[in-house]
């Protein structure tokens, strides 16, 4: 993961690089050789394609690592079609007025605070690292790319803590993050000659800087820690935790006319109810009305759970959503304390908040 918001660009879309219409403000042009070899927006197709983008709203969804499968899944999920021509950044949706707009995970922050485009997906974890971090609004937690920005350190090495690290060598891509926590550490460490912790720029495999020996820790992004154990690391410190979230930016751009502000409201609650659906199930079950309260334990429900009558006298049939981590244990409780033909139903979509 390389995160680079302060500069320009090199891997910029082209498209957007060269656009300029009312409807986006630009990021700085890359440099002329760089946009010579990139010839998929020809002359002929720009002002096309800057005409189609009018009356839109801009949509960043990062166009490959992590996160990009997730995203287009729950694009799916909320009935966001669209066409991406090939080697295209920009896909034109077919049944809103939007433009799916694909960027760098750590460029979305950028784009979005500056107003260039209207909605992101990006990781908090490149919110946080991006200057732009106190222009955004986070409006929903989406459920993925979970992971955790650590201090890593050799298991067997002389270091073991961050106060031993102090004045050392870090390699990490979150430079602004770890800066600012080893200043905060150098601070209180007050080493001797005013000694400062060393903040090394890596773009990618952070993980093997300390073998190679340019660096005594490094601060990267863990999921499953396999990544770090296998290089022989191991977590001292936890500076972050971070999903994936759908972001605006804290002032609207201009361009955000009245008849495209809904449909910011109208993706987040889409994309709510696609997260809903995955994380419930829909569990029903038949039991004696004498066994409901503690079966009403088991399965409370969201709000309250339905029960109805049977059409046996002292039976009722319970309907209620359950976590579907919850599901094998739910029904083994349900079991025992009496319930019968205990169903479990996956959902398709839903409107429940999440
Ligand atoms: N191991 C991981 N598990 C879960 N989420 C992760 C993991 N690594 C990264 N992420 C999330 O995905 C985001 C994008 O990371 P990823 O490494 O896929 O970026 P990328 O777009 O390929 O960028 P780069 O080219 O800079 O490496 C991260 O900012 C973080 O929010
Ligand atoms: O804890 P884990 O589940 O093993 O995941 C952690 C790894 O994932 C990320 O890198 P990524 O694989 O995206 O590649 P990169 O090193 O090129 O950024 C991160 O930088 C770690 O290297």
């Amino acid at each position: 993961m390389s995160v680079n918001d302060t500069g320009s660009h090199p891997h910029t879309p082209v498209l957007l690089q060269n656009m300029s219409s009312s409807t986006i403000t630009l990021p700085p042009l890359a440099p002329p050789s760089a946009r010579a070899n990139r010839s998929t927006f020809g002359a002929d197709t720009m002002p096309a394609l800057m005409e189609s983008l009018k009356d839109r709203l801009l949509f960043a969804v990062p166009k490959k690592g992590r996160l990009y499968e997730k995203c287009l899944e729950l694009l799916a999920g909320a009935d966001i079609k669209y066409n991406r021509a090939h080697r295209l950044d920009v896909a034109l949706v077919q049944n809103h007025p939007i433009a799916i707009v694909f960027l760098p995970a750590s460029d979305i922050p950028r784009f979005v605070a500056l107003g260039s485009v209207a909605l992101g997906i990006t990781g908090q974890d490149v919110i946080a690292e991006s200057t732009h971090s106190g222009s955004i609004t986070e409006l929903l937690p989406l459920g993925f790319g979970k992971c955790s920005l650590q201090v890593q350190v050799p298991i067997n090495g002389p270091v073991q803590t961050v106060e031993q690290l102090a004045g050392g060598r870090i390699a990490t891509s979150f430079e602004v993050l770890a800066g600012e926590f080893f200043g905060k550490v150098d601070d209180d460490q007050q080493l001797e000659g005013g000694e400062r912790t060393k903040i090394e720029y890596v773009g990618g495999s952070v993980e093997a800087a300390c073998a190679l020996g340019m660096a005594d820790g490094i601060v990267d992004l863990v999921e499953s820690g396999d990544t770090m154990r296998a290089a022989g690391l191991h977590p001292i410190h936890t500076l972050l935790t971070s999903e994936a979230v759908l972001i605006t930016s804290r002032s609207p751009h201009p361009s955000l006319t009245p008849q495209l502000s809904p449909l910011i409201p109208m993706v987040k609650s889409r994309f709510a109810g696609v997260i809903a659906a995955k994380r419930y199930v829909y569990a029903s079950y038949n039991i004696l009305r004498t066994k409901l309260p503690d079966a009403l334990r088991i399965t409370p429900g969201r709000r309250a759970a339905t029960v109805s009558p049977l059409d046996e006298e002292g039976w009722v049939a319970v309907s209620a959503m359950v976590e579907r981590k919850e599901v094998a244990s739910v029904m083994d409780r349900l079991e025992a304390v009496g319930a019968e033909d205990v169903l479990i139903f996956a959902l398709d979509n839903c409107r429940v908040g999440v």
